[in-house]
């Protein structure tokens, strides 16, 4: 996992630390180190190195006004930082790389998504968006599962009603979380499926509502009308972004296109454990303004994690290595 961008930090690291170790040593030369007890880290000790970074994070798939916010939030904290001779160097620019990146990864605003399905009027309705194939049905059979085994019950709107298969695909993977499915025909109108779905939780008392629409892309025009016609009629409390973190950079165009049909709250992050790169989990809530919810991190249904940003980071500059 994130293989890619984990080797570009520690370069970077790298570099910045032997710029510092060269001034301690010019120092030493000049016979001031006895006098002095810090070497102040320079704007030029970390420009360069920051301008090789910022061409690996782009081939890491980081969007590029992720980069330029990283780029000036390591300077801030590097720039000017005093060393302690003899100190761990690597240890304090790892930090500030680290505080960095936790202050792109943290969104405005977290969502508790159990405590507010509590405090919810029943049915709390999720909608789901996304591009095709970006493995939505599969995620929304993983969180089906999350939430019954947090104690919520739970059905599902069949509104993908374009594709071929996709009802099929939807309640085999419902039967195998046994959640129930309500579903019309291929070509039905997938507002009034939703809408059913949310007919038949209020009659029965169901807590949550998950509502599947087909993949789509800014070239379905007619598609993207009807996404906001399903939010209109449904009026979900959260709407989900799913994509596919193995896009890189165009995950992040996806998803601003989705934000403009229908305000995206959150976003899933499908088949990290296959994402070398990391660039789409960098820059998405960035980009969005929406928090990362859950990854997925397989293709069984207790593949989905809940998103934690120290947990990316640790993936990206610590020794771990899940
Ligand atoms: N490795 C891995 N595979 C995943 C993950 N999530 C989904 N997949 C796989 O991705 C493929 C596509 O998933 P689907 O759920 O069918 O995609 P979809 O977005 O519903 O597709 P559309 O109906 O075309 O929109 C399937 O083979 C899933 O098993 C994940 O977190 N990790």
């Amino acid at each position: 996992m994130f293989g890619k961008l984990k080797e570009k930090l520690r370069s970077f690291i790298k570099k910045v630390e032997e710029n510092v170790e060269k001034e301690e040593k010019e120092a030493e030369k000049k016979g001031i180190l006895e006098k002095i007890l810090m070497v102040e880290i320079k704007e030029k000790d970390v420009e360069e190195a920051l301008e090789d970074l910022e061409l690996e994070l782009l081939e890491a798939d980081v969007a590029l006004e992720v980069v330029d916010a990283l780029k000036e939030k390591i300077k801030e904290k590097l720039v000017g930082k005093k060393v302690r001779i003899g100190t761990d160097k690597e240890k304090i620019i790892e930090d500030a790389v680290r505080e960095a990146i936790l202050e792109i990864l943290t969104p405005p605003r977290k969502i508790d998504l159990l405590e507010e399905i509590r405090k919810s009027e029943k049915p709390y309705v999720i909608l789901f968006v996304g591009f095709n194939g970006s493995g939505k049905t599969t995620t929304i059979a993983k969180l089906a599962h999350w939430l019954k085994k947090n104690g919520f019950s739970v059905v599902i709107a069949a509104s993908d009603t374009f594709r071929a298969g996709a009802i099929e695909q939807l309640e085999e993977h419902a039967k195998r979380v046994g959640v129930k499915v309500i579903k019309h025909s291929y070509g039905a109108d997938p507002a009034a499926v939703a809408y059913d779905a949310i007919q038949h939780a209020k009659a029965r008392g169901i807590d949550v509502v998950l509502i599947d629409t087909a993949g789509r892309s800014e070239t379905n025009r007619n598609l993207m009308d009807e996404m906001r016609k399903i939010a209109r009629v449904t009026k979900p409390n959260l709407v989900v972004f799913v994509g596919d973190s193995l896009a890189g950079n165009a995950i992040v165009e996806q998803a601003r296109q989705f934000n403009d049909a229908v305000k995206i709250d959150a976003v899933i992050l499908t088949k990290l454990d296959a994402d070398a790169r990391g660039g789409a989990a960098l820059s998405i809530s960035h980009v969005t303004n929406a928090p990362i919810l859950f990854v997925g991190i397989g293709q069984g249904y207790d593949d989905l994690m809940p998103f934690d940003e120290k947990w990316f980071v640790e993936r990206i500059l610590g020794e771990e290595n899940a």
